[in-house]
């Protein structure tokens, strides 16, 4: 039986929670908080976690914090209502495994289940805890239809002939690590190694042992000789995401290995060879944090041989149809459903939301949508309010005031939120967060009728 964890302060949610996952085969234990959880991974050994993401004093990410930190080896699920949506694309940054969104939907929430259990079978037995590599399967790269990644797209290819260094420059979700791996793949590495690791989930001690590996004794804890990772991806590719996190000394170290190109373990007395082409990702702009001394100046120009500039989805406007229908397909096979497409309402919101999360909130809208979908057409119904809550405030005319701004664009707001939710004024009125005859006395005064 798999061992599940749920750590949630709602005590009621969580028991009905547990009896649902106990009938479903799972054996799991409850944890009223993020401190009883360590307690718990202390003494027992989970394959998952689920928890929630806000809890008093100490929430879900200082518990995945903890996680990553201790390098308990076990994917977590975050729980989290869709109006904390950044806070938990910045726990998948952290190294979550997957977010649901509360309501919690049971399918959805099997099904996440069941891929993490995939994933860690699948999982190579590397004789280290470590939490931030990545192993990717099936991957399968969509290029985007717009001229911004157009020019990206002739960046990669220019530079995957090269063994150059890259950095590439994107919001979280923006497809940073596909971009790596395809240049890897249309490098001349492409029959060795593409490793990646996510410098954000990997404390100060385990980034150094992770990286360029220790010797059995090295530290406490060091129970046996471990390659690292750049040993690893020798004659291959070594992505490191998030560099910015890295800390100054290993900043140091990593540009040593960089110059001389050898490695030597924690603890080792001898160097070896390496020959790795690094390609680096970041959201932060690097040169700024270079000449606050925050990233190491040196290591900034040794890495940054090359730039890639990911545009965020909501700049690339002719990539997100693009990318909804690849990932509706998807979402038809692995859910085995068999959704025909998107209304125009849906098109509607997708073209005009601002996506915060970029192509991997793309992908999880559509497949919560596609679950819980009873039309043949994915609609409005099924996407989440947050999406609806920034509607796009309209261009101004010349001249105009700012209070006739301000009603213009309450009217336009008002007038889309009513069409997306067909007319039924309850919705619009939730969606919108005034009272139902506050919703009326608007609707009278912008003759919306
Ligand atoms: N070119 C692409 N083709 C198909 N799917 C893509 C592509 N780019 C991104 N995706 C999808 O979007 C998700 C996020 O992409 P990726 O992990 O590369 O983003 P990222 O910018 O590296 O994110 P982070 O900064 O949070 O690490 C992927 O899991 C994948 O499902």
């Amino acid at each position: 039986m798999t061992g599940i964890l749920i750590v949630e302060d709602d005590a009621s949610f969580a028991t009905m929670l547990k009896g649902f996952l106990e009938k479903n085969g799972f054996k799991c234990d409850h944890a009223p908080s993020a401190l009883a959880a360590l307690k718990c991974l202390n003494k027992n050994k989970y394959e998952i976690v689920i928890s929630d993401l806000k809890m008093p004093d100490y929430d879900g990410l200082d518990l995945l914090r903890d996680i990553k930190k201790n390098a308990y080896d076990c994917p977590v699920i975050i729980m989290t209502s869709y109006a904390h949506i950044k806070s938990a694309v910045k726990a998948m940054k952290m190294g979550a495994f997957e977010y649901i969104a509360k309501p919690i939907n049971p399918d959805e929430l099997l099904s996440i289940i069941k891929k993490a259990l995939d994933r860690s079978k699948e999982k190579p037995n590397t004789n280290t805890t470590a939490p931030a590599k990545k192993v990717k399967t099936g991957f399968e790269f969509v290029p985007g239809k717009s001229e911004e990644f157009q020019k990206v797209m002739k960046h990669v290819d220019l530079v995957a002939a090269t063994d150059m260094s890259v950095v590439i420059l994107g919001e979280s979700g923006t497809g940073k690590e596909y971009i790596a791996r395809r240049i890897h793949e249309q490098s001349k590495r492409k029959d060795k190694a593409f490793v990646s690791i996510d410098c954000g989930a990997l404390t100060e001690d385990l980034a150094a042992s992770e990286l360029f590996g220790h010797v059995k004794g090295a530290f406490t804890g060091a129970v046996n000789d471990k390659d690292g990772q750049f040993k690893i991806a020798n004659g291959g590719t070594l992505f490191l995401d998030e560099i910015g996190n890295l800390s100054y000394e290993i900043q140091v170290k990593l540009l040593r290995v960089l110059q001389e190109r050898k490695v030597r373990k924690l603890g080792g007395t001898s160097d070896s060879d390496v020959d790795v082409r690094l390609i680096t990702a970041t959201n932060e702009d690097l040169k700024t944090a270079a000449s606050e001394n925050k990233f190491r100046e040196d290591l900034y120009h040794r890495i940054n041989e090359f730039m890639i500039n990911l545009p965020p989805l909501r700049e690339r406007k002719k990539d997100i149809m693009v990318y909804a229908e690849y990932f509706l397909n998807k979402a038809n096979e692995e859910l085995e459903r068999n959704i025909e497409g998107f209304s125009e309402d849906v098109v509607e919101r997708f073209l005009g939301y601002s996506w915060p999360g970029n192509l991997r909130e793309l992908k999880n809208v559509i497949r919560r949508s596609v679950l819980l979908e009873t039309n043949e057409l994915l609609s409005t119904e099924n996407l989440p309010e947050v999406m609806f809550e920034n509607a796009d405030i309209t261009e101004t005319q010349p001249n105009q005031d700012l209070k006739s701004i301000a009603s213009e664009n309450e009217k336009k707001l008002i007038e889309k939120t009513l069409k997306e939710v067909k007319y039924n004024k309850s919705k619009a009125a939730r969606i919108l967060k005034i009272d139902r005859s506050t919703l009326y006395n608007k609707i009278r005064k912008y003759s919306l009728e």
